[in-house]
């Protein structure tokens, strides 16, 4: 059995049609890249992993039953824009999910199950290289350090799938590859399941153990919103060539193209 299966998925928003028949089987520990135009309905997609949104038809499974209607603690999720509390330090960022599954009520942990938590926090800040920065305020780290810091809140709670929309959109370049290799490095260590959507296609090549393209097989110009995007291609990264990654590049930017027109 996959550990994710996705059959005839449908999504819909009143009279369109954002993602027609997605099929998919993902195995525990794959990393997908997601790449495709603007408005193909990839973060729709993850959403609808993260039981934020339901699907219109079709099946999401996850070890062949119904994905949890709500987001719970198997899935954790990174924006581009810093997700973090500002009214909290790095520290206390990292382990309030500790204290919200342990003590849902009280949202404090007391005594040795406190330390317990503090110890799994302070080791996660050093996965993530924000260990000297502990006691800092979300409004004093950068851009890269902020979003390490998100990447750092959502995997304490050790979630089985990890969804990243664009996570690294917003940093500079030379930022970006130290947070390429903190994800690989942390994926490696954790073996989680991670979908990671990105504009970047030479991104989604390096990164992903797998990459799905999103994008608009059929166009009416009558009726833009009649047909929604699927997924055109689904290939294992070691196989792809170059003459591939051309011909992706170039089916993307036609069906901006049409996005725009
Ligand atoms: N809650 C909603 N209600 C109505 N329409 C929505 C909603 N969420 C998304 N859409 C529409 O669904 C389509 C897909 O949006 P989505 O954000 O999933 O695309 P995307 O591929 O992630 O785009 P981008 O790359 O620009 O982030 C868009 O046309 C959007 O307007």
């Amino acid at each position: 059995m996959s550990f994710i299966t996705v059959s005839n998925l449908w999504k819909e928003y009143g009279g369109q049609v954002v993602l027609e028949n997605l099929n998919l089987e993902v195995q525990q520990g794959e990393f997908c890249t997601l790449v495709g135009a603007s408005g193909c309905g990839k973060s729709t997609f993850l959403k609808m992993l993260l039981g934020q949104e339901t699907q219109s038809r079709g099946e999401l499974l996850l070890e062949g039953k119904p994905f949890p209607g709500e987001p719970d603690r198997n899935r954790g999720i990174v924006f581009q824009r810093y997700s973090v509390f500002p009214h909290l330090t790095v520290r206390q960022n990292v382990l309030m999910g500790l204290e919200l599954e342990q003590k849902p009520r009280l949202g404090k942990l007391f005594g040795s199950a406190r330390r317990a938590a503090l110890e799994k926090v302070d080791a996660m800040l050093v996965s993530v290289g924000l260990e000297g920065s502990a006691d800092k305020w979300p409004h004093e780290l950068s851009g890269g350090m902020q979003q390490r810091l998100a990447i750092a809140q959502s995997l304490i709670m050790r979630p089985r799938v990890v969804l990243l929309d664009e996570p690294f959109g917003a940093l500079d370049p030379g930022i970006r590859k130290d947070m390429h290799d903190l994800l690989l490095k942390l994926w490696r260590e954790t073996g989680t399941t991670i979908f990671m959507v990105t504009h970047d296609l030479k991104e989604g090549f390096y990164l992903g153990t797998r990459l799905l393209v999103f994008d608009k097989v059929r166009h009416d110009p009558h009726d833009p919103q009649a047909f929604g995007a699927t997924i055109t291609y689904d290939l294992p990264i070691a196989r792809a060539d170059s003459k591939l990654f051309e011909d992706i590049k170039d089916s993307v930017a036609q069906t901006a193209r049409h996005q725009a027109a």
